[in-house]
């Protein structure tokens, strides 16, 4: 319940991030008052600072635990954390204080990372490269390598290990993440066959270009894209590849600016065939985006391709330059959707060969990887989760039953849940309770009686499911996403002055969620 009602912030989207044991656990500690505590800090931190800004920082900032004095916070990456630590943590601190005058203090912690941390000297590199204002550093970790310049940042669950050939400009990718681990089914079986095209056609573009990866987290994005560079450096053709963080190109252009060495870094980056870039949500600030808008046009005008991927769909991007932006709506769009079942048993008996070839020895019995895969399903970063804690429970409870399994990852199986509402429901909860028709609140009425309502509803539908700005306008009798996106904004903004509407819309929710 208390995991429910802080995704039902608009934390939903990024619940599954953080790992087997980070906010999951930590935040089922949390009690309702606290849990609503922190839904009403972060919606005025919302109206505050705006929701692109709220979108790009505190997206993936959870509860942790409320002692009388403290308030602990987590969020997913070390960078994450000096970045709220320094420029956010007053105002945050403040805002929990004006709900509860006890509170002394609020900390910020990385929660048990599936990813792996930073190595220190990149780490201190970008916390000492003085990011330019709205200008973050990296959010994961640069490697250089041999006079090059540009070199793209790496997820992974353990230290990445550079593969036999390296795209062009250094990237270490992960060596997991190939099309051969990749789980092929209905949820992303578009967005593969596109990256498998990509990959093979080398140096020569495609048809489609750029190619616009979305999902929410932990979808397999990254892997995706990765997979593509994996695949690409290898070809016969050996095109010149890149594979960056939208922060990494962001940390690297603000380096160079400061250092006089911009010229040099596009000048790198002008003979690539092909570029993949990753987390384009956190793509920010005017010089970087006009920096990077040019390199799009140069590329896409010499027909090079380019890849990206992004927690949401290009016209979603809100806070990108509207020339990057429809640069980016100039390809084709594919979203990846939450794997079913089959995928899900599917991943986990992957993970499970992949981890036998370093312990032979290794058995999870069949029973307990279906039983995993039938509740453990938000995410495909959650079932990784779920399995990494049953290897390590395992080394020292070797006969762990279905009940014992139940147990230890009861935060995972919980989380999952909030994606599952739908927005049919949304619509008749919200009917009933203000007394109109369903039919009415799609309907092209616009009377006050059904207006509020009907951006109320949907509101919730954009904080409480995954789905995107046009699907909602489509579920609503076939509205523009504008019209969504209005409405969004317009009860974000009543909340954060309204605490009676504030009160009935934690009402709602609740009533969904049940
Ligand atoms: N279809 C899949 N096949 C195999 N593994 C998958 C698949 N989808 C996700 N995973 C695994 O789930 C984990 C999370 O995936 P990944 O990091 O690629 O997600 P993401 O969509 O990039 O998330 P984020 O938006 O947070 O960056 C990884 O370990 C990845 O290998």
């Amino acid at each position: 319940m208390n995991v429910r009602t802080s995704d039902a912030l608009g934390f939903g989207d990024h619940a599954a991030d953080g790992g087997a044991e980070g906010a999951g656990a930590a935040t089922s500690g949390a009690n309702a008052k606290q849990a609503v505590l922190f839904e009403r800090v972060s919606a005025r931190l919302k109206a505050q600072v705006g929701p692109d800004v709220y979108a790009s920082w505190f997206a993936r900032l959870k509860l942790h635990s409320l002692s009388k004095s403290v308030v602990r916070l987590t969020v997913p990456t070390t960078f994450l954390k000096s970045w709220i630590n320094n420029r956010y943590l007053d105002l945050i601190t403040s805002l929990f204080q004006a709900e509860d005058p006890e509170i002394l203090k609020v900390e910020i912690l990385v929660r048990t990372a599936t990813r792996s941390a930073r190595p220190a000297m990149a780490e201190e590199q970008a916390a000492a490269a003085p990011a330019p204002a709205a200008q973050p550093a990296p959010r994961r970790q640069p490697v250089q390598q041999a006079g090059q310049v540009a070199a793209a940042a790496v997820q992974a669950q353990r230290p990445a290990q550079p593969t036999a050939a390296s795209p062009l400009f250094g990237s270490p990718l992960d060596p997991r993440y190939t099309f051969d681990t990749f789980i092929e089914g209905a949820s992303n079986r578009v967005a593969l066959a596109a990256a498998r095209t990509i990959a093979e056609a080398g140096a020569s573009a495609v048809r489609f270009n750029p190619l616009f990866v979305h999902s929410t987290v932990g979808l397999g994005k990254t892997h995706l894209l990765q997979a593509i560079a994996n695949a690409a450096v290898q070809s016969p053709r050996a095109p010149r590849v890149v594979y960056l963080t939208a922060e990494y190109f962001m940390w690297r252009f603000a380096t160079a600016i400061r250092d006089n060495d911009a010229l040099t870094l596009k000048d790198s980056l002008r003979h690539i065939d092909l570029l993949i870039i990753d987390d384009m949500q956190f793509l920010q600030g005017k010089m970087i985006q006009h920096e990077f808008c040019h390199l799009l046009n140069m590329l896409l005008d010499s027909a090079k391709q380019v890849v990206v991927a992004a927690d949401r769909a290009p016209w979603e991007l809100e806070s990108l330059d509207p020339r990057v932006r429809s640069r980016l709506q100039g390809g084709v769009a594919i979203e990846m959707e939450a794997p079913d079942y089959d995928m899900r048993l599917d991943m986990l008996v992957s993970r499970l060969n992949q981890a036998r070839q370093e312990d032979p020895g290794l058995d999870i019995p069949m029973e307990i990887l279906s039983h995993v895969a039938r509740h453990v399903t938000a995410s495909g970063r959650e079932l990784e989760g779920a399995f990494n804690q049953l290897v390590f429970r395992r080394s020292f409870e070797p006969n762990l039953s279905i009940e014992r399994v139940d147990e230890l990852l009861s935060h995972l199986v919980g989380s999952g849940e909030p994606k599952r509402v739908r927005i049919e429901d949304i619509q008749r909860i919200v009917a009933r309770h203000y007394n109109v028709s369903r039919q009415e609140l799609v309907s092209n009425r616009r009377t006050r009686v059904i207006v509020k309502p009907r951006q109320i509803a949907m509101y919730l539908s954009k904080t409480l499911t995954p789905r995107s700005f046009p699907e909602i306008g489509r579920r609503f009798g076939g509205r523009d996403h504008t019209t969504v996106l209005h409405a969004v904004r317009k009860i974000e903004e009543m909340i954060s002055e309204d605490s009676k509407l504030s009160h009935e819309i934690e009402l709602l929710k609740r009533l969904i969620n049940e």
